[in-house]
């Protein structure tokens, strides 16, 4: 398996392009960010054609909240952080862009987060545009919480470039059955990412066996790089065992 680290989690002791460093230096193949914009771009893109690693996305910003997509009434705000997020991948060489929901519910916020995602993907028609279910525990009253309700808004956005961000982590959380999950959402699947639950560490501990979920996503045939999106419990060099097992 092909592994990105998520360096809004992995290495943050250090500035990004050191900790995009220490990624090559570790066997990763692409890295993947949160919010990135206190660095300039440029920094970003040379370290990145220094050490040859692909940049796999960022996020739009938080705003007040968890991202501002789904707001009713803050639609300018939100295509404004779309555009952000969007220039700057385009500037570090990224293929895709997570626009985050923030915190809301009901039909207006749905109605709303479905035309700022149509906005994204008619303003970057080559980006893939990824949203991402978030588990009710880390992020209560965030918009987006299963699989089933970003199909459902996919389906209605009703353009190619926007996909689900397969979180292993959150999706098991927000009811698990994580083998039928990824089959059924394959077609949607943008981007997938892992850690261990419930600590949200490395994955080679806690309640779900990524032996079997990594052999599942191979046995689907997905070749893109996983992402390593969990929260070191110290340095993060010493908590890299798990990828010569699943390397
Ligand atoms: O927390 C996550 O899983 C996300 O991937 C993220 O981008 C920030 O909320
Ligand atoms: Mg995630």
């Amino acid at each position: 398996m092909k592994f990105s680290a998520n360096l809004g989690f992995l290495w943050t002791d250090r500035p990004l392009p050191d900790a995009i460093r220490a990624a090559h230096a570790a066997g990763f193949v692409a890295v993947e960010f949160h919010w990135p914009y206190d660095t300039p771009a440029e920094d970003v893109r040379a370290a990145l054609d220094e050490t040859g690693l692909t940049a796999l996305g960022v996020n739009t910003i938080r705003g007040e909240g968890n991202g501002l997509s789904a707001l009713p009434g803050h639609e300018a705000e939100a295509q404004a952080a779309i555009q952000q997020a969007i220039a700057y991948a385009r500037a570090i060489g990224s293929g895709a862009v997570h626009v985050m929901a923030g915190f809301a519910e009901g039909l207006q916020a749905d109605a709303t987060f479905v035309e700022n995602l149509r906005f994204a993907c008619d303003h970057a028609p080559e980006m893939t545009i990824l949203i991402e279910p978030l588990n009710h525990h880390d992020a209560p009253g965030y918009f987006l919480t299963t699989s089933a309700q970003a199909r459902d808004v996919i389906e209605r956005v009703d353009r190619a470039g926007v996909k689900l961000m397969f979180d292993c982590y959150h999706l098991q959380i927000m009811g698990g059955d994580l083998t039928r999950q990824l089959r059924d959402c394959l077609p949607v699947i943008g981007h997938i990412q892992f850690a261990s639950v419930p600590e949200r560490g490395a994955p080679d501990a806690g309640e779900l066996s990524y032996d079997h979920v990594f052999a599942e996503i191979a046995r689907l045939g997905w070749e893109m790089p996983l992402g390593a999106e969990y929260k070191p419990d110290s340095d993060t060099d010493a908590t890299l065992g798990w990828m010569a097992r699943y390397r």
